[in-house]
């Protein structure tokens, strides 16, 4: 059965026709199935290609927009040329080529060397738990932990965070819990890629709550769709990455067939 019911179908036909589409694109759960490292997580083949497919229309940008550092996007998405990347949950932005990394002041740099001093001797206390680090912060990830092991890492993580940085901004995750001394949203990522791009209309599909930033700053023009599991303001849900994928391909054939 088809992901794409009467009603997803109609935005999309409607999308399709906009002036100049950005098509903004979460990575983990949106176009890859979680995996317990998160360097081995790659896109999806049939969204890889409809993602291709895309690029090649005219007045048609593609982006990512992820939580991961930009370097460890580029790597997982396995350098697409000609989509534009943004890291850290708006933070840093690499397009074109051109990196916009993190303005750390003084005291950015100070608070990020309290919390690495921090959590100094955590991977030690806590086997299994391991630690991701972005260039304003890093990531405490459980996947595959028991729960019980899961909570403690947790709890602990928060505590030190709690006691060496208490101003850092928390991000409650897929089995991964993230802390940044800078506070930048995928909402700014999508401003900010709007007026990059001259957008008249934007696609913007993610799974996770700190997607739900970028669904707030859609407007009339735009489609909000939700991947998976879990409360909403978009207005769209597909169920898997696989579905996501569907719905790129089904926009990038609509988006041909006006002739650009
Ligand atoms: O904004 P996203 O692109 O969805 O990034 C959110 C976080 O994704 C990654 O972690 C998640 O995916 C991993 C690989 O499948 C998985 O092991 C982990 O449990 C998930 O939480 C990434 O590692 C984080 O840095 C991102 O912030």
């Amino acid at each position: 059965m088809s992901a794409i019911n009467k009603e997803l179908n109609a935005a999309l036909e409607r999308l399709a026709e906009s002036e100049h589409l950005l098509v903004a694109l979460d990575f983990d759960g949106t176009l890859a199935p979680f995996v317990d490292r998160p360097e081995e997580a790659r896109t999806l083949p049939a969204a890889r290609l409809a993602i291709e497919r895309l690029l090649e229309v005219s007045h048609t940008t593609v982006a990512f927009v992820s939580g991961r550092a930009v370097d460890s996007l580029e790597l997982v998405t396995e350098n697409l040329p000609g989509v534009l990347l943004v890291g850290s949950h708006g933070a840093e932005y690499r397009f074109d080529g051109v990196d916009a990394h993190p303005p750390l002041d003084e005291q950015d740099t100070g608070r990020l060397h309290a919390l690495t001093a921090g959590f100094s001797g955590f991977s030690d206390a806590h086997p299994g738990a391991r630690i991701e680090r972005k260039p304003a912060g890093f990531a405490v990830h459980t996947r595959g932990l028991d729960p019980e092991a899961a909570f403690l890492a947790n709890d602990e993580a928060r505590r030190i965070v709690a006691d060496v940085c208490p101003d850092a901004t928390v991000r409650d995750g897929k089995d991964v819990l993230e802390f940044s001394v800078l506070d930048a949203t995928k909402g700014d990522a999508i401003v900010h890629l709007r007026d990059y791009t001259g957008a008249t209309a934007v696609l913007y599909a993610g799974d996770d709550v700190t997607d739900e930033d970028a669904f707030a700053v859609l407007g009339e023009p735009d489609l909000a769709l939700k991947s998976g599991e879990g409360p909403t303001i978009a207005p769209f849900r597909v169920h898997s990455p696989a579905e996501v994928a569907e719905v790129l391909d089904s926009l990038g054939r609509l988006r041909a067939a006006t002739g650009r």
